[in-house]
């Protein structure tokens, strides 16, 4: 009879800090690879606490509960399937970032990583100490390799663990999404299967924290480079692999194979599965937003209607003496599409009243960008008031590019404690308009159709706080604008690479001027979703005070 062994891949979202709900869910997929009759379940990196735990981790009574609670879960799952979860491990007064093998009752191993990922949102080496690499573990008649996350990102652990008899690499993750991170995932473990000859489990974990948005998507490969196994991308899955012992080694055998979402989907799903984790997991469930008719509020109240729901989403138009007919009937015209509430707030009233309280001061200057910004200030107010009355969240809804420029009332439009545009440029916000208006999906809980109507994704961009205002007075035109964000924030490009590429001097220098100078915006900024390898938080930190200008 062949020899076989049954792995359960639990690519599940824990919660970061909720130790004994993640140890719960644990606990249950653990019962379900039981009945299924699996000789182990994996699950992520990190697991028992969430990821990333940042600096919480650091704090010797917060890991010390986690491994209190791995050592419950190992006593409580001690008759069925090994688990494999990801978590601190203390010892000898250093911090690891370890695996543990549950078996029989107990804790049989912990496997700590070697390679602490530093760069981007990383920074483990500040966090956790490195170990040695770890040797193979047995379970049943397989012996497992476990590389953790960054681990298998270099050949040397697989290495290792090549030459001390793995005969399978069980690779747990906390691997966060940019766009087009799968395929780099899988270039990479193809390299290490290559390497091997071992077949190789690649288990993601899926989810929103802050601003990072884990998208699971977990596959295994065969040696011979087959896929053998593909789990959905950014929603929960279980799936029962089966590997079978063949005379030239452990083969997988080939299971579901899910598709995987081309690049706007997987942004749009990124934008409203870590708005909808960071509502959920912070106890919110609902939110508002200032909708002016334009692009960027009309995104992002299609991604808070498809996160939590039409429902729970409250739009308020706060109309100045600036706001065209157009945007009024824009703005309805949204609202009305995604099923929203739709509130009308005016703001001319306090405006008069700032504008009395103020006049003995002001007296003898020109009207201006501050009573322009009064506006946008009376907006955040009054929105912030909704927000504490009702218990919504406010969303703010500055873009890349205007966050890149600070184009953005700080104290005003800035206003708001989740952003789920905040790393994607506006020439990409039209496409993804375009995208949402042409496609359903069955995890979009707000309604399928053109919700976001082609006038709103046409019309020139304006701010509206003076007459016939535009942004392309104050800023280039935004495909001439985010061609040079691109460069200078995404690819640390300087000023003379721009030039030579062919881009204006003067329009290079002023839009590296500009983005130097808001970095105190984005500092007190709202957290967003993070779509790209730079995007504004932890993959870019930049100082606030700087006098550096290139060129
Ligand atoms: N380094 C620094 N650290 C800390 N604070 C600093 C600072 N430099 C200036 N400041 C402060 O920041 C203030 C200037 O920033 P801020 O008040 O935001 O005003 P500011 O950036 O001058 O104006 C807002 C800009 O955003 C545009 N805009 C575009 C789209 C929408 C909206 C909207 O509101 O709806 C606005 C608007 O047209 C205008 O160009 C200064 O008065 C100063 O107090
Ligand atoms: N008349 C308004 N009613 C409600 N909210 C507004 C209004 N004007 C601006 N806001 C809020 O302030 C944000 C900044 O808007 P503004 O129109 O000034 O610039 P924008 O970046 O082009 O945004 P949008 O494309 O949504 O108009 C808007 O996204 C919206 O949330
Ligand atoms: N948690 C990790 O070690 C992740 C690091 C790896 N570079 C990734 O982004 O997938």
């Amino acid at each position: 009879m062949a020899v076989t062994f049954r792995l359960t891949l639990a690519q599940l979202n824990p919660v970061v800090g909720a130790l004994a709900a993640n140890a719960d869910r644990a606990r249950a997929v653990w019962a379900a690879a039981k009945a299924a009759k699996a000789d182990m379940v994996a699950l992520t990196e990190m697991f028992i606490t969430g990821y990333q735990t940042q600096d919480l981790v650091t704090k010797p009574a917060f890991a010390r509960a986690a491994m209190a609670e791995i050592d419950q879960l190992a006593a409580d799952c001690a008759d069925g399937p090994a688990i494999g979860i990801g978590g601190p491990h203390l010892k000898d007064g250093q911090l690891y970032n370890g695996y543990y093998i549950l078996h029989g009752g107990k804790v049989a191993t912990v496997v700590l990583k070697h390679d602490l990922p530093n760069d981007g949102v990383f920074d483990e080496k500040r966090i956790f100490r490195a170990s040695d690499v770890h040797g193979p573990y047995r379970i049943g008649p397989l012996r497992i390799g476990t590389p953790i996350c960054e681990d298998s990102w270099h050949p040397e652990v697989a290495e290792t663990l090549v030459e001390s008899g793995a005969e399978l690499l069980l690779v747990p993750n906390g691997s966060p999404y940019h766009r087009n991170k799968l395929e780099l995932r899988q270039n990479l473990m193809v390299a290490r299967v290559l390497e091997s000859g071992l077949p190789l489990v690649y288990l993601n974990m899926v989810g929103g924290q802050d601003d990072q948005v884990f998208d699971g998507a977990s596959f295994v490969l065969n040696p011979g480079v087959s896929l053998a196994a593909q789990m959905p991308a950014f929603v929960e899955d279980v799936a029962h692999v089966d590997f079978v012992l063949t005379e030239d080694g452990w083969r997988a055998t080939p299971g579901a194979y899910a598709d995987q979402p081309e690049e706007w989907e997987a942004d749009y799903h990124a934008m409203v599965l870590s708005l909808r984790d960071y509502l959920g997991k912070s106890g919110f469930s609902k939110v508002l937003l200032g909708l002016s008719g334009g692009i960027d509020s009309a995104i992002v109240a299609a991604i808070a209607a498809d996160a939590i729901g039409p429902a729970n989403v409250r739009c308020v138009m706060l109309p100045s003496e600036f706001t065209s007919v157009h945007s009024l009937e824009d703005a309805a015209a949204v609202a009305q599409a995604l099923g929203c509430r739709l509130d009308n707030v005016p703001i001319s009233g306090p405006q008069a009243a700032v504008g009395a309280a103020l006049a003995p001061l002001f007296a003898g200057t020109a009207p201006g960008i501050t009573e322009e910004n009064i506006q946008s200030r009376l907006r955040g107010l009054l929105l912030m008031a909704m927000s504490n009355k009702f218990g919504e969240m406010l969303l703010t809804t500055g873009n890349k590019s205007e966050m890149a420029v600070g184009y953005c009332t700080i104290y005003g439009d800035m206003n708001g404690g989740y952003n789920p545009i905040k790393d994607m440029y506006k020439t990409r916000v039209f496409e993804t308009c375009r995208w949402r208006n042409a496609n359903h999906r069955d995890w979009m809980m707000g309604p399928a159709g053109s919700v976001i109507p082609p006038r709103v994704i046409d019309k020139p961009p304006s701010a509206e706080l003076r007459e016939g205002q535009r942004d392309d007075d104050s800023l280039p035109p935004y495909d001439v604008l985010d061609a040079v964000l691109e460069g200078l924030v995404d690819r640390e490009a300087s000023v003379a690479d721009l030039v030579a590429q062919g881009f204006d001097p003067a329009v290079v220098k002023k839009v590296q001027h500009l983005l130097y100078l808001s970095e105190y915006k984005r500092f007190q900024s709202a957290p967003g979703t993070r779509l790209t390898q730079k995007a504004f938080w932890l993959d870019r930190r930049y100082p606030i005070v700087n006098r550096w200008r290139d060129g």
